[in-house]
């Protein structure tokens, strides 16, 4: 493997507030919801802090709950700024990563993925050193869970409605990998929880997802 794939990462993952996450979920999750999108956030970070190339984590929100608790596990917390949605708060977490660590590569990995696997996602972190950009579509084949820039590549992520088919037009490498679920098994609905819960979610969400009846298959 070329010496490039072998970059160290910073990762900025996104957290919305609390009050205003998972809506999706708000039916089933009903009085739980808000515990449950901290769960599988807090799952995905721990997983993220596990992976052998990650060095740091950066989370981005303005969240009063889950800051501590994910600054507790060992990510750097900056505010959701410039308080304009999802892109533009990745832009503002990479930069900081990239001050912080300019030597580093840079990716945003949504944080509802309470399946991650460190090792399947250093995988997907060493096919990315291969090209300045690079994602990895979601489960549904319609959305992104990760989109990576290399030290010297511009990091324009586009996340949103239709993230795959844009990332794509933007240039960015699909990373059509075998063996990588957890890394694509991101959570918005009810049947994605359960699909999650099929492949093994972390203690965080396996605490909570009991209290959802119908998490039950
Ligand atoms: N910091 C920050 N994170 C965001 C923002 N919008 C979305 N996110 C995060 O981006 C990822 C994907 O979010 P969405 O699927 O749009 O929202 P969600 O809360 O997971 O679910 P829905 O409410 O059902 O759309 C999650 O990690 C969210 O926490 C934002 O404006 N600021
Ligand atoms: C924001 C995205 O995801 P979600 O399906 O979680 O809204 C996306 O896939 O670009």
């Amino acid at each position: 493997m070329p010496r490039t794939h072998r970059l160290t990462w910073t990762l900025v993952v996104p957290v919305k507030l609390l009050a205003r996450a998972k809506s999706r979920l708000s039916g089933p999750a009903g009085p739980h919801r808000e515990r449950l999108a901290l769960a599988i956030a807090t799952d995905t970070v721990s997983a993220v802090l596990r992976s052998s190339r990650v060095e740091g984590v950066v989370v981005v929100t303005d969240d009063p709950v889950a800051a501590p608790e994910l600054a507790a596990l060992g990510a750097i917390i900056v505010p959701d700024e410039p308080d304009d949605g999802l892109n533009p708060a990745l832009v503002h977490g990479a930069a900081e990563a990239r001050r912080l660590a300019p030597e580093r590569a840079v990716g945003a990995l949504s944080a509802d993925l309470p399946s991650l696997r460190p090792g399947e996602l250093t995988r997907v972190l060493d096919a990315a050193g291969a090209v300045p950009n690079a994602f990895v579509p979601d489960a549904a084949g319609v959305g992104t869970t990760l989109y990576t820039a290399r030290p010297d590549a511009v990091f324009a992520p586009a996340f949103g409605p239709d993230s795959r088919a844009r990332h794509r037009d933007g240039g960015a490498r699909e990373l059509a990998l075998d063996g990588i679920p957890s890394v694509r098994r991101d959570v918005d609905t009810i049947d994605d929880l359960r699909a999650a819960l099929e492949l093994g979610v972390g203690p965080r969400t396996a605490a909570v997802a009991p209290l959802l009846p119908s998490a039950r298959r």
